[in-house]
């Protein structure tokens, strides 16, 4: 596949992936999270590799979720379903291979984690976070949410009443409290984040990849059922979107200027 909006390459048994669009700030398209799964699925096929690590291009994001200028837009959220399961982005697709490729996947967090991103660096095994990131959820903000993976498994990782917090107010949470809260395993400044996450990386390629592989099963098996909770809500989703309160948290944005939801109270 030839990848535009993504950096692949594979070094000593691991596999790093980029999320390269630093001019929107890494937020991602359609093709985006196609090129993410096939980078995911060919590292997952490959036996030389035996972890892989997620990050952003640039100093600014890791990923700040859907990008918002291209919704709608041909390659960016269509909302016609399909294959794009609800919302015209495979996203579910990239959650479930984050999941199960059965391989330690670590995420880099070099910047803003926020929305879409923020579920992907709380899909990976482990995170790892430079001084200067920032992770949120922006859903509500913007006429979103996820109520599959992204809501119930963060109520896993960081318990019911933060997860609750992070959605329902949006704010933005540093390295430090990610640390706090069980959001993040590790911070180091922003120049040493990649030699962490290879680090880390290469103790992980010392172990056994089938007890690595076994516990990875193990982990997932438990918070397995949110998977038909995420088609669901990826279903609803892709109604939602075509409502005006949902394009009213998109246009806010998009126009800079304050959102108005008051109107959807009445
Ligand atoms: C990330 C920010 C908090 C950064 O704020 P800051 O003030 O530092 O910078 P700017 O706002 O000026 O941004 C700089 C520049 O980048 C552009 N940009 C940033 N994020 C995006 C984006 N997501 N899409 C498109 N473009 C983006 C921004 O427009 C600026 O460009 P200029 O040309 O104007 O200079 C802040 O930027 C921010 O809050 N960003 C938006 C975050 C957001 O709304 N993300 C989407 C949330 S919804 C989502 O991601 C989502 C995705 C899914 O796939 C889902 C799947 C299933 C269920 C739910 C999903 C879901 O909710």
């Amino acid at each position: 596949m030839e990848l535009l909006d993504v950096l692949y390459e594979k070094t000593n048994g691991m596999a790093k992936i980029t999320i390269n669009r630093p001019q929107a700030y890494n937020a991602f398209r359609g093709r985006t999270i196609r090129e993410l799964i096939w980078t995911f699925r060919d590292a997952w096929d490959d036996n030389r590799i035996g972890v892989v690590i997620l990050t952003g291009a640039g100093e600014k994001a890791f990923c700040t979720g859907g990008d918002q200028k291209e919704k709608g837009d041909e390659g960016g959220y269509d909302y016609n379903g399909g294959l794009g399961g609800g919302i015209g982005l495979e996203i579910e697709n990239l959650h479930q291979t984050i999941r199960n490729i059965p391989k330690p996947v670590i995420a880099a967090v070099n910047g803003y984690a926020i929305g879409g991103g923020h579920v992907l660096h709380v899909l990976c095994d482990l995170t790892i976070a430079s001084e200067t990131a920032k992770f949120g959820q922006a859903g509500p903000k913007v006429g979103s949410y996820d109520a599959g993976f992204g809501s119930a498994y963060l109520a896993r990782v960081v318990g019911e009443k933060k997860a609750r917090e992070i959605w329902y107010l949006c704010e933005q949470y540093s390295a430090e409290e990610g640390k706090e809260m069980g959001l993040v395993n590790k911070i180091v400044p922003a120049d040493q984040l990649q030699a962490a996450a290879e680090e880390w990386a290469d103790k992980i390629l010392a172990k056994s990849p089938t007890a690595l592989k076994m516990l990875k099963y193990s982990f997932n098996a438990d918070s397995a059922n949110i998977q038909g909770i995420t088609q669901l809500a990826m279903g609803s989703l892709a109604m939602f979107y075509n409502t005006d309160e949902s394009a009213e948290g998109m246009n806010a944005f998009l126009e800079k200027r304050p959102v108005e939801f008051n109107k959807f109270r009445k």
